[in-house]
C-alpha cells in the first residue's frame, strides 16, 4: 500500500495522462489511489482543481466517512461518493474518472439498452477477457444530480470482471489493483466506447458491415 506522499504522486501522474489525452477538459474528472483498507483511507483530488495542472496540495487524505485528514482551505472531489462506493464493494487500489466526448456519445447511444456491448474484439484482453468471442458490458448509469444517489448507482452497476462504469452524457469511472491497471482500464474503454460509436455510425451507413 502507498504512502499517502506516494498516493499523491500517483494521482497526479494519473491526471497528467489522462490530461495529455484531453479527457479532463474544463477542471472535470476525479481521480484516487487507495492508501489504507482498515480503515479505507484515499489520496483523492479536490473539487475544482484544473486536474491537468495538479500540485501536491490539490490532492487530499479522505476516509470512508469523506472527511479530510488534515488541514486546508480545500474540498474534496464533489464525486468522492462514487469513489467511497466503488472502494467498499471491491478491493480496488485506484479509482478514475474522466469525461470524454467518446464516452458520453456511447452511454447517450445505448443509454436505454443500459450497457455497451463489445463482441469479440481484441482489446477487451486488457479488461482481462481472455476467452475466445468474449462478449463484455459495460454497464451505464443516469446522471444523478444527487451525488449520494450516482455513488450507489454506480456501485450497484459495477461488475467484478469489466472494470467500469459509464455515467449517461457525463463520463466513465473505471478502477484497478494499481494506478496502473486503472489507467490501463481506462485506455482500453476509452478505445473501446469509440470503437463502438464508430461501428455503430458505419452500420447505418454500410449494410454491408455486420
Ligand atoms: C466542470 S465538471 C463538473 C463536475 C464533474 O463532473 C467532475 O468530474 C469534477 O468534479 P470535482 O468536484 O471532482 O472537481
Ligand atoms: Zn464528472
Amino acid at each position: 500500500m502507498p504512502t499517502y506522499d506516494e498516493a499523491r504522486t500517483r494521482v497526479i501522474e494519473l491526471a497528467q495522462f489522462a490530461a495529455s489525452r484531453g479527457w479532463l477538459p474544463a477542471t472535470s474528472g476525479n481521480l484516487s489511489v487507495r492508501v489504507s483498507h482498515t480503515p479505507l483511507t484515499f489520496a483523492i483530488t479536490r473539487s475544482g482543481a484544473d486536474k491537468a495542472r495538479l500540485r501536491p496540495e490539490d490532492v487530499l487524505l479522505l476516509d470512508a466517512d469523506m472527511r479530510v485528514q488534515g488541514e486546508g482551505p480545500y474540498k474534496p472531489s464533489a464525486e468522492t461518493t462514487v469513489h467511497v462506493a466503488l472502494y467498499q464493494k471491491f478491493d480496488c487500489g485506484s479509482i478514475v474518472h474522466v469525461h470524454t466526448v467518446y464516452n458520453n456519445l456511447a452511454s447517450e447511444l445505448y443509454a436505454d439498452r443500459g450497457f455497451v456491448e463489445i463482441r469479440g474484439h481484441e482489446l477487451v484482453k486488457a479488461l482481462g477477457h481472455w476467452e475466445e468471442d468474449a462478449v463484455v458490458r459495460i454497464p451505464i448509469v443516469p446522471n444523478w444530480a444527487d451525488l449520494k444517489r450516482l455513488g450507489w448507482a454506480v456501485a450497484e452497476a459495477a461488475q467484478a470482471d469489466v472494470p467500469a462504469v459509464l455515467v449517461r452524457a457525463h463520463g466513465v469511472y473505471a478502477w484497478g489493483d494499481t494506478p496502473d491497471d486503472a489507467r490501463r482500464h481506462l485506455e482500453a474503454v476509452e478505445f473501446l466506447c469509440e470503437y463502438a460509436y464508430k461501428l455503430h455510425l458505419a452500420r447505418a451507413g454500410s449494410p454491408m458491415i455486420g
